[in-house]
C-alpha cells in the first residue's frame, strides 16, 4: 500500500510527473518570460544552466534545467583532495553466488561518510557502468556542508529511517518504501529527523532512468508517471549573507572538497527537466499472469536504463493454475543484485535473505528458489494466494558483470559462507525412470 499515514508539511510540496517539464519559483516573477538568460534576471539573480545530457541529445533524451540563483556555483575556492573518505574501489569479478546478512546501522556516520561501495563495474571517467553502495548513517550532515556526485545519478532505496533532503531545487522528505533519484551534479544535504537510516544506492555512470515502455499493457500500469514527485523551488532565506560552506564532490570515486562563502541552496526559481524526484513503491501497479506460468521479473520494472533496471517484488496475488509459482531456477546473461526493504521474499523462505541484507547472482551463476521454498511450492494447493504482504524486495538487474569490492567481500563481514550449501545443495532428486526403460513409456505418474 502507498505510504499514507503522514500529512505532508508545508515545507514539502511536490510537482507531480515523470520527466515532465517543470517550472517552480519561490518568489513570484523569478523566472524570465520567453527567455532563459536575460541581461538582468529579476531580483538581481544569476542565471545558470545545469546540463544532464549532451547539448545535442535528441529531444526525447535531453535533460537540462535553468536555475536562477543568488550567486553562481562557480564562486568557490579551489578543490582539494579529501582523505577522510576512502572509497573501496578495488573490484573483483567473481561467479560465486553471494548473500549478505543485514548491514549494521551506524550511529556515528553522516550521509557522506556512510557511503560504502559494495560493488560495481566500469568507470565514471568513461561514463560506463555502475556502482552499488550500502549506506548506514546515524547523524545529520554537519551544518553548512553539501554534497554532489559528479560520477552519476544516485537511485536511493531507503530501507530504514527518514531522509530529509535539501537540494538546490527544493526539499524532499523520503520515507520507508520510497525511492529517491538525485541526478549527477545536483547538490544536496541530508538531515535525519528520525535518527538512523539505512539503504542501498545504485549509481548510474551513464545516462538516466526512464519509465519502461508499456507495449500491450497499454497507457497505464507499473509505475505511473504522475506518481513521481519533484521538489518545488526553495532557498535558504536566512542564509543569503556571507557564510562558510564546504561542498563535497565524489569525483571518479574519490572525494574532493571546496569551500565557498555562500549557501549553495540559493536557487530562487528553476525550470527544466533535470531534477531530483522520489517515488512511493506502494503506488506500483503490479501486473502478472492470470492464467499459467511465471512471467519474467521484467514485468515488475519500475525504472530502466541500458546499464541497469530497477525492479521490485511488491505484495501481489498469485492465481496461476498448474504452475510452480515462485521464480523458476535460472541462469542469465544478466547480473542480479537484490535487496529487501522489509518482509520476506517468496523465493527465499529459508531465513537467509533478510531485510537490510542483499544477494548477488552474477552473469550465468545459477540460482532460484531455495530448497525450503521449492518443496512446499511444488505441493501447494493452487488457490489464489497473496504473497509479499508487508514486504518489498527489489533487484538491480544489469547486463554488465558486477564486481564486488574488498569491503563487500571481506571488510563488511556480512558474507554468508553457507549460501550454496543452505539454499540449493539440499534440493532432492525426484526423478523416476519410466518402468520398462527408456523409450518404452513417456509419461510417468507419481
Ligand atoms: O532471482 C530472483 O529471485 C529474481 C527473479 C525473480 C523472478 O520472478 C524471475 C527471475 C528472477 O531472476
Ligand atoms: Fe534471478
Amino acid at each position: 500500500m502507498p505510504v499514507t499515514d503522514f500529512t505532508t508539511p508545508e515545507k514539502y510540496q511536490y510537482l507531480n510527473g515523470f520527466q515532465s517539464y517543470h517550472e517552480s519559483e519561490a518568489l513570484p516573477n523569478t523566472l524570465p518570460i520567453g527567455a532563459n538568460s536575460p541581461q538582468k534576471p529579476n531580483y538581481g539573480l544569476y542565471a545558470e544552466k545545469v546540463s544532464g545530457t549532451s547539448f545535442i541529445a535528441p529531444r526525447s533524451e535531453n535533460l537540462q534545467t535553468w536555475v536562477y540563483r543568488i550567486l553562481p556555483s562557480a564562486a568557490h575556492l579551489p578543490f582539494e583532495a579529501y582523505h577522510e573518505y576512502e572509497p573501496s574501489t578495488n573490484i573483483h569479478q567473481v561467479p560465486q553466488q553471494l548473500r549478505w546478512d543485514p548491514f549494521d546501522l551506524d550511529g556515528e556516520a553522516d550521509w557522506i561518510h556512510s557511503l560504502k561501495q559494495l560493488g560495481g563495474v566500469g568507470s565514471p571517467a568513461t561514463k560506463t557502468g555502475l556502482g552499488i553502495y550500502i549506506f548506514a548513517a546515524g547523524v545529520s550532515m554537519p551544518p553548512q556542508q553539501a554534497f554532489y556526485s559528479a560520477d552519476g545519478d544516485f537511485l536511493v532505496v531507503l530501507q530504514h529511517g527518514v531522509l530529509d533532503i535539501q537540494t538546490e531545487l527544493g526539499n524532499l522528505l523520503v520515507r520507508p518504501n520510497e525511492i529517491l533519484v538525485i541526478p549527477r551534479g545536483i547538490k544536496y544535504r541530508v538531515d535525519l529527523p528520525g535518527g538512523a537510516v539505512r539503504g542501498y544506492i545504485l549509481e548510474l555512470y551513464d545516462g538516466h532512468f526512464k519509465l519502461p515502455e508499456l507495449g500491450p499493457i497499454g497507457s497505464n500500469g507499473l509505475a505511473n508517471a504522475r506518481d513521481f514527485q519533484a521538489p518545488v523551488a526553495a532557498f535558504d532565506e536566512t542564509e543569503y549573507g556571507p557564510s562558510s560552506w564546504t561542498i563535497f564532490t565524489k569525483y571518479n570515486n574519490a572525494m574532493f572538497t571546496a569551500t565557498q562563502s555562500h549557501t549553495p541552496f540559493d536557487v530562487v526559481g528553476w525550470h527544466g527537466l533535470y531534477y531530483p524526484y522520489k517515488y512511493d513503491l506502494g503506488r506500483f501497479n503490479a501486473i502478472g499472469s492470470i492464467s499459467f506460468d511465471h512471467p519474467d521479473p521484467s514485468i515488475f520494472t519500475v525504472l530502466t536504463n541500458p546499464t541497469a533496471d530497477f525492479v521490485v517484488f511488491p505484495p501481489r496475488w498469485l492465481v496461476q493454475e498448474d504452475t510452480f509459482r515462485p521464480p523458476w531456477f535460472h541462469r542469465n546473461t544478466m547480473s542480479e543484485f537484490m535487496g529487501l526493504v522489509l518482509g520476506e521474499y517468496d523465493a527465499k523462505v529459508g531465513g537467509g535473505f533478510r531485510p537490510a541484507g542483499a544477494s548477488l547472482h552474477n552473469i550465468m551463476s545459477a540460482h532460484g528458489p531455495d530448497a525450503d521454498a521449492h518443496a512446499p511450492a511444488s505441493e501447494a494447493e493452487l488457490t489464489p494466494t497473496k504473497v509479499g504482504e508487508g514486504s518489498m524486495a527489489f533487484m538491480f538487474e544489469s547486463p554488465l558483470m558486477i564486481g564486488v569490492t574488498d569491503w563487500g567481500l571481506e571488510k563488511c563481514r556480512k558474507v554468508q559462507p553457507g549460501y550454496n550449501a543452505e539454499s540449493w545443495v539440499p534440493l532432492k532428486r525426484h526423478f523416476k525412470m519410466p518402468t520398462g526403460g527408456i523409450g518404452k513409456e513417456t509419461k510417468v505418474s507419481s
